[in-house]
């Protein structure tokens, strides 16, 4: 039991978790609804990544270290752990690295401090995360913990696309600029396409576009992240199942002058009330999907807008790279709707990409190639597995340190 690692992603009210020995995923779970009155904590056993027992228990979970305690309780019992210390390390998912990290990060005392000054940068995810780590500090404080940072991988981004057209002083007093997220999953869907085309990702041209509830694209060449949609918060860019995306930066504006409304409410309307949820009143694009069925116009115009803004990025990064090898789709949205793949690519045959309807319906858990005849861009589904990445982040660090420390 002593390659294992615990991958913990915090969120606001929530805990999702995965136990990994090497690269199997041997049980996880979520705590969700925690501090409020109706909580629940779903914990599955998995076997060649398919689900063999899930327990769902309804009890109130009334903060985050209860809920922690709960997992490491629920992970013992299902004798996936026999102790703490069977952990290698736990690899802590971190929205927001700021410039400060570019890298996955041993945590000490003095990153716990650098991702709290962070905080102003993203107010809904950081503080979450810092949570996590703090309780998980307090179950368990000889395992060594590590950071793996949303932003991470498009540090890479070169300084054009990364500047705001703004007073250039924004960016040296308060850190005005475009930082990116997902960046854990655009990283992992672009290393697997690599090996399904057994092409070294160093001569590849990707366009990877993560659909889930939070959706961005990325373009990536040689690996490296050029251009991504989110910018400075993970708000920016597509349309997503409650935020907006991009819109006229007047248009908050112009909602305060007309409205009244504050700094919050407009927080909470674009955050939470906008995108898909915003349009036809649900953020479930299934529920999208049988509303516009049932003859809801609002719900196909949800379905119009979505996929258009996704296909005006990709004819934007096509440019940005100059050629595409492949267009990846991946999250809930990318791996499983094969409708909005279908929207998303009609009509860019100019461009090299054609699907295959019959593939297009492919459903399963491994990657496959959608792309019809003609098509000069490899179209693939990828699922895309962030948790995973985390966990190898962090054993490929805890693994160099202890090196570092042996030859010391
Ligand atoms: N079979 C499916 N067909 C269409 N959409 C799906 C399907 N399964 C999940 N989704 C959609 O995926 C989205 C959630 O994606 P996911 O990647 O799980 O989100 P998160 O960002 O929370 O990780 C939701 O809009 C959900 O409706
Ligand atoms: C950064 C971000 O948008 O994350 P999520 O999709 O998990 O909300
Ligand atoms: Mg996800």
């Amino acid at each position: 039991m002593s390659v294992t690692i615990l991958v913990i992603n915090s969120g606001s009210s929530s805990i999702k978790y995965q136990l990994f020995k090497g690269n199997s995923a041997l049980a996880g779970g979520i705590v969700e609804r925690i501090g409020e009155p109706k909580s629940r904590f779903v914990h599955r056993l998995f076997q060649s990544r398919q689900t063999i027992e899930e327990t769902i228990s309804e009890e109130p979970v009334s903060n985050h270290g209860e809920g922690m305690s709960r997992i490491f309780t629920a992970l013992m019992e299902s004798g996936c752990l026999q102790h703490e210390a069977d952990l290698l390390g736990i690899g802590h998912r971190i929205v927001h690295g700021g410039e400060a990290f570019k890298e996955p990060t041993l945590i000490d005392d003095q990153v716990l401090t650098r991702i709290a000054e962070i905080i102003p940068l993203a107010p809904l995810h950081n503080p979450a995360n810092l949570k996590g780590i703090q309780v998980a500090l307090e179950i368990c404080p000889h395992v060594p913990q590590v950071a793996v940072f949303d932003t991470a991988f498009h540090q890479t981004l070169p300084p054009p696309v990364f500047h705001y057209p703004l007073p250039y002083c924004w960016y040296k007093t308060h850190h005005v600029r475009r930082y990116g997220f997902h960046g854990t999953s655009h990283h992992y869907v672009s290393k697997q396409a690599a090996a399904y085309l057994k092409q070294p990702l160093e001569t590849l041209h990707l366009i990877t576009l993560h659909l889930g509830n939070g959706a961005s694209a990325t373009a990536i060449k040689a690996g490296k992240s050029m251009d991504t949609s989110m910018g400075m918060t993970p708000l920016e860019g597509l349309m997503m199942g409650t935020r907006c995306g991009d819109i006229d930066p007047s248009l908050p504006l112009y909602l305060t002058q007309a409205l009244g409304k504050s700094p919050e409410e407009l927080d909470s309307l674009l955050n939470r009330e906008s995108g898909l949820k915003g349009i036809c009143g649900t953020n479930d694009m299934r529920q999208v999907h049988a509303l516009a069925k049932a003859g809801d116009p609002l719900a196909s115009l949800a379905i119009e807008m979505y996929c258009y803004r996704i296909k005006k990025y990709i004819g934007a990064y096509y440019a940005v790279l100059g050629r595409l090898d492949a267009l990846i789709f991946t999250g809930g949205i990318g791996e499983n709707d094969a409708l909005i793949r279908n929207h998303v690519c009609a009509g860019l045959a100019h461009l090299g990409i054609v699907i295959d309807h019959k593939k297009n319906q492919t459903a399963g858990h491994d990657i496959f190639a959608i792309q019809g005849e003609g098509g000069a861009v490899t179209v693939l589904v990828i699922p895309t597995d962030e948790e995973l990445e985390i966990a190898q982040q962090t054993l490929a660090l805890i693994q160099n340190q202890k090196c570092l420390d042996a030859h010391s």
